[in-house]
């Protein structure tokens, strides 16, 4: 089995459909985004969410102090750093909290990876550029990646198996393949984990 988030859930709706496919982890936006949620919004959600389902924050380059407040609160469970956040923020913001960590890395070259492999965080995730933008990026390149990794970036039911054949991800990431009129969509999202989830390959570990 492939875990899968689906990130960019906007509304008790879109929890609705989560509880109903059941994925392993849900995204809440809190950075700038025509997808981005209130803190009171996401504690809404959060509160509706089966238990079972892990929240995740997906923040770019925010203050440490906002999203140790989103998890102290029981919002989130995880962190998503989806901007320019080095090593030294990464480190700060673990010794703040106990919540894993995954670090986005955006692909555009074969060295991109290359800084990462060493990241204090406890995952990867890879993306092709600023997130959620429907747009992939050449699956060959995560090959180096020796590290456990979610994989995003333009993933849909239509390629999601191949990508997954191709890159053996711990997790694949979705959002804008799961929406219809820019809205979530049931059955791309039951299609998106029911793939995911019949799928089995393992990154390194
Ligand atoms: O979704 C956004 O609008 C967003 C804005 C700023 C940072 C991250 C954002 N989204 C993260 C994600 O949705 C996923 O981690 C990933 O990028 C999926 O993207 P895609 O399936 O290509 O839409």
């Amino acid at each position: 089995m492939t875990k899968i988030k689906l990130c960019g859930l906007r509304g008790l709706q879109d929890i609705a459909y989560a509880n109903k496919v059941n994925p392993d982890f849900v995204g809440f936006v809190f950075a700038k985004s025509k997808r981005q949620i209130s803190p009171q919004l996401a504690m809404g959600m959060r509160l509706a969410l089966h238990k079972e389902i892990v929240s995740v924050g997906v923040f770019v380059n925010e203050q440490i102090a906002t999203i140790c407040a989103l998890v102290e609160s029981g919002t989130i469970a995880m962190v998503q750093l989806h901007g320019d956040e080095n090593e030294q923020y990464i480190h700060a913001l673990k010794r703040e909290l106990s919540v894993p960590v995954i670090k986005v890395v955006s692909i555009t070259c074969k060295e991109s990876l290359l800084p990462y492999l060493s990241s204090p965080a406890d995952y990867l995730l890879l993306d092709a550029g600023k997130g959620g933008t429907g747009m992939s990026f050449d699956w060959s390149l995560a090959q180096i990646c020796t590290r456990p990794f979610f994989l995003a970036g333009g993933l849909n039911s239509e390629n999601l198996q191949k990508a997954i054949a191709t890159t053996h991800p711990f997790a694949v990431d979705l959002s804008s393949g799961l929406e219809k009129g820019g809205r979530k969509d049931f059955s791309l999202m039951q299609q998106a984990v029911s793939i995911a989830h019949r799928c089995n390959y393992l990154s390194p570990s």
